[in-house]
């Protein structure tokens, strides 16, 4: 019928859930229609473009809270249902409507909705590249799967295929992927990227100092005031854990969590630049190691994407479509090699009010299923690549063209094609 869905109720600080958002928050489009594709972004370069292949770098879809913060969240729920009082209905809500459902063994697993991203966005891509993602190419073996052996992973891509074998009613064929944590999880691989910055307890230090600054000892006061707890005991693992309540709630359950209340819009940005800050130097712009360290999934693209080009000329491309499934922590670090959301000044712990148009804010490109696709089409006047991020067009750095001639790409990243080694850059003396 015409009824229009229901919109959920969403709460207003949804925008700012940073790596746990949604990713209808980043296309809001999609609430309507979740198989929605915007044709007019997603046409040719011109006319007498065809398409010869893609790639698809996708993070995992929607999923449980890691170990670490449901412990979090288990003593932020605790302490709330114990030593909270006052009538406002939403902390009623808490203590009566709702109960602390998160277990540790749930350890970031994909759920149910994580599944539908993912057998979504394979029907949505099907639709804007018929051409490439089809029965025929999928038949033929002309599609190459490839994940993180991490669970949430494995499923993701599962899910991913289930989505085309849905749309082509295929049941008597199941297709294999390559599990290949060298590439997906690149950053276990780099013994210099282990050394100096996930084992360095000094790496983060803008993150720790900002966790422990003025902005977040007002969003504590502000929380331990609306529960009516002695803010000696709300610590920044408190309103981190009580935030990711409300973001997991949501994501997981589209719920407008009673939790969503015990922030504003302020508190949620605070939050959010913490997390940002967090992402900034341990998997962005903040340490080069970062973004060094995924100089081996740069060049399987675009050696793979060299290879399509010299085929090209022969018409006989046998790799149709790749599609690999990684993490926030596989696209982040591409994202900052290729120069993608810099700002012209660092992320500090003492620039959050300067920093308030950033262009490096997590919660706009890397929810949950975000994906980087590159499309490579042969045009009359040559190959062209086209570059999309969460289905939008984004413009290759210093190119502002979204779909650039090839030649004019493999010139703008020519020393990242010519160096950028992997065992240069990571081996440890
Ligand atoms: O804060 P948590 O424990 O959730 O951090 C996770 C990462 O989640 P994210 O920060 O991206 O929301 C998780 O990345 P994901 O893309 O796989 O969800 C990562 O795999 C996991 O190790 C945690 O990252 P950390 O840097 O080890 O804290």
């Amino acid at each position: 019928g015409n009824v229009k869905s229901a919109i959920p109720d969403i709460p207003e600080i949804a925008k700012y859930f940073g790596t746990k958002g949604r990713y209808e928050e980043v296309n809001p489009y999609l609430i309507d229609d979740i198989l929605s594709v915007n044709k007019s972004l997603l046409k040719p370069p011109s006319p007498d473009c065809n398409a010869v292949h893609l790639t698809a770098l996708i993070r995992h879809g929607t999923r449980y809270p890691t170990t670490q913060n449901v412990k979090k969240m288990l003593n932020i729920s605790s302490l709330v249902l114990t030593h909270a009082s006052g009538n406002e209905i939403w902390l009623q809500d808490i203590k009566t409507k709702w109960n602390m459902w998160y277990t540790e063994d749930m350890d970031g697993r994909l759920v149910e909705k994580g599944r539908e991203d993912l057998r979504h966005l394979a029907v949505r891509l099907a639709t804007a590249f018929p051409t490439l993602i089809s029965e025929g190419n999928l038949r033929g073996n002309r599609i190459k799967f490839m994940t993180s052996s991490k669970h949430r992973c494995v499923d993701s891509i599962n899910s991913f295929k289930q989505g085309l074998k849905n749309l082509w009613k295929i049941e008597d064929m199941d297709f294999d992927h390559e599990v290949n944590d060298e590439l997906m999880r690149f950053f276990d691989r780099c013994r210099r990227f282990i050394k100096d910055v996930a084992q360095n307890s000094t790496a983060l230090a803008e993150f720790d100092l900002f966790r422990s600054g003025a902005e977040m000892k007002s969003v504590r006061e502000k929380v331990a005031g609306r529960l009516q707890i002695p803010h000696t005991l709300i610590t920044t693992d408190s309103v981190e854990a009580a935030f990711y309540v409300c973001a997991y709630e949501f994501a997981i359950k589209t719920i407008n969590s009673p939790w969503c209340s015990l922030f504003d819009e302020t508190d949620a940005q605070v939050l959010e630049y913490s997390s940002d800050l967090k992402q900034y130097w341990k998997r962005g712009y903040g340490h080069d190691i970062n973004q060094k360290s995924s100089c081996s999934l740069f060049h399987d693209v675009f050696n793979r994407l060299d290879r399509i080009a010299n085929a090209s000329r022969f018409g006989d491309v046998t790799e149709a479509v790749t599609v690999q499934l990684g993490h926030a922590d596989t696209l982040l670090p591409l994202l900052s090699l290729m120069g993608f959301f810099r700002d012209d000044v660092p992320l500090t712990s003492d620039s959050y009010a300067a920093q308030q148009n950033r262009t490096y804010r997590t919660s706009r490109f890397v929810p949950y299923a975000a994906n980087l696709v590159l499309v490579m089409y042969e045009c009359s006047e040559g190959l062209r690549l086209q570059l999309l991020l969460n289905e939008q067009p984004l413009a290759f750095p210093g190119i502002g063209h979204p779909a650039p001639l090839y030649r004019a790409v493999r010139e703008a990243f020519q020393d990242l094609l010519q160096g950028c080694d992997f065992r240069k850059e990571c081996e440890m003396p």
